[in-house]
Order: C-alpha cells, then sequence, then structure tokens
C-alpha cells in the first residue's frame, strides 16, 4: 500500500536532512501509529506521503505509484483520488457549509465522486452521524463549532469516497481523554468501512493501544538526533 525506500528531504536552505527514512512500508488496512517528540518531523513526513512537500532523494509508492516521479497537477489529482488528510488544525473552509467541506474532495476528483455513491449529501450527512455530529451542527457555519466537532468534520471530509490511504496528524490532541477514545474508534470503524489504511500522528503514547502497530519517527529517521531516538 504504502511502500518508502531511501527517502530524504530537507527544508530550504538547510543542510542537514530533516527526513532520512532507509526503508517503510503499511500495508493494505493496516493501522499505524506514528508518534516522536515535537518538532522531530512527523508533519514533515505526512507532507512527504500527501505530495505536499516534494522528496529530494528516494522513492515513495503509493498503491504501486511512485508519488516521487509525479509532477504538479498529476501528483494533485493523485492525493485527490487516493488520499485522506485531516489536518493538526482541520483547514476546513470557514465559507462553506458543513456538507459542502465534507464534500470538497469529491469536487477535485472523479473517482473520489464515484466511490462516495449517488447521494453525495447523503453520504456526507451518514459519515458525520458515524462519526458523531451532532444532528443540530448540520446548519451552522463551520466557524461556530467547537474544536472537537471541527474534527469530526475534518475526519469526515477526510474519509468521504473511501481513500487508499488515511493520514491524520494529531487530530485528537485538543480533546479530554474520553471524546478523544470514543473519537479514535469510530474513526477506526469508518477506515475499516471503507478499507483504508490509517497512519495516525501523535506525541500520546496513551493511545498506541489502539492500533496494529506503533512506530517512532526517530527510530525510523537517520536524519533523528540523539535526544529524539531518547
Ligand atoms: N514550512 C517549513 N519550513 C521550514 N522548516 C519547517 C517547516 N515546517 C516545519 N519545519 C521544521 O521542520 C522540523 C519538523 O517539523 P514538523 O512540523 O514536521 O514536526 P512534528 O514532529 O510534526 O512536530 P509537532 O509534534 O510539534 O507537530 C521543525 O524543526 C520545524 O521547524
Amino acid at each position: 500500500m504504502l511502500l518508502i525506500k531511501d527517502l530524504r528531504f530537507r527544508w530550504p536552505g538547510q543542510e542537514q536532512w530533516q527526513i532520512d527514512i532507509p526503508d517503510f512500508s503499511l500495508e493494505a488496512k493496516e493501522r499505524v501509529f506514528l508518534k516522536g517528540a515535537s518538532g522531530c518531523g512527523k508533519s514533515t513526513l505526512l507532507g512527504l506521503i500527501a505530495g505536499i512537500n516534494t522528496a529530494d532523494q528516494g522513492s515513495l509508492h503509493i498503491q504501486g505509484r511512485d508519488l516521487t516521479a509525479l509532477k504538479g497537477a498529476k501528483r494533485d489529482a493523485f492525493r485527490a483520488d487516493h488520499l485522506g488528510y485531516i489536518f493538526q488544525q482541520f483547514n476546513l473552509l470557514p465559507y462553506l457549509s458543513v456538507i459542502d467541506n465534507v464534500t470538497l474532495p469529491c469536487r477535485f476528483s472523479k473517482a473520489r465522486k464515484e466511490r462516495a455513491g449517488d447521494n453525495l449529501q447523503q453520504e456526507a450527512e451518514r459519515l458525520l452521524r458515524a462519526l458523531a455530529l451532532p444532528e443540530n451542527c448540520l446548519d451552522k457555519p463551520v466557524t461556530e463549532l467547537s474544536i472537537g466537532q471541527q474534527q469530526r468534520v475534518a475526519a469526515a471530509r477526510a474519509l468521504i469516497g473511501k481513500p487508499a490511504l488515511l493520514l491524520a496528524d494529531e487530530p485528537t490532541s485538543a480533546l479530554d481523554a474520553d471524546t478523544r477514545n470514543a473519537f479514535i474508534s469510530l474513526l477506526m470503524n469508518e477506515c475499516e468501512n471503507a478499507g483504508s489504511s490509517l497512519l495516525f500522528v501523535s506525541h500520546d503514547s496513551s493511545l498506541e493501544s489502539h492500533f496494529d502497530r506503533s512506530i517512532s519517527l526517530p527510530e525510523l529517521n537517520r536524519a533523528a538526533t540523539p535526544m529524539e531516538v531518547l
């Protein structure tokens, strides 16, 4: 599903690699927890997998396609077709309704729209209910939703149209323990329904037990500092 080989990346102007990963893979439908201290490069790696950041060296295959060989519009189209991304700050669009935020990926991807079924609005509502968004939130502007509610909208948007891989960047960091555990269970259920693999980033090790496998980025990343590995 995901295969990374000798992947290297550094931010413009930097001399040191930020990411230097010899080998990493993810199976179809696998749910993996990716941990590591703040600043060790978790979001940077997700950005590389999503094709938002561009690798300097190495290869990154998703479903057999090497993302590092795709440029510009082709890479954007591949992302829209195959990836769901729950951003750390959710990135909901304030001028769109809750439903229009959720169905947004289907505007950019025909494949995603087809997989979402004949009635997009109904599928968006089903996902939001499955993720326990209160019914009265459907007609509110997204700017009037609580953080937990925005997080559910962001998760539904990432899941619509059954992406092969769901990337989640610390989406639960603002939640209390009960709400967080309940949300992760709902997210897992929906990933299973959609047949999606899940790469979930967090530095909260108490969440590890929900996942098939847990990985420490500093242990994976040859560019990690000794402090990060500890
Ligand atoms: N757009 C950018 N330009 C330059 N450097 C960046 C950029 N984004 C992140 N960095 C740097 O890359 C390093 C890794 O940042 P990243 O956000 O990937 O860490 P993280 O592990 O996700 O952290 P956190 O847990 O705090 O979200 C940091 O040193 C950061 O300053």
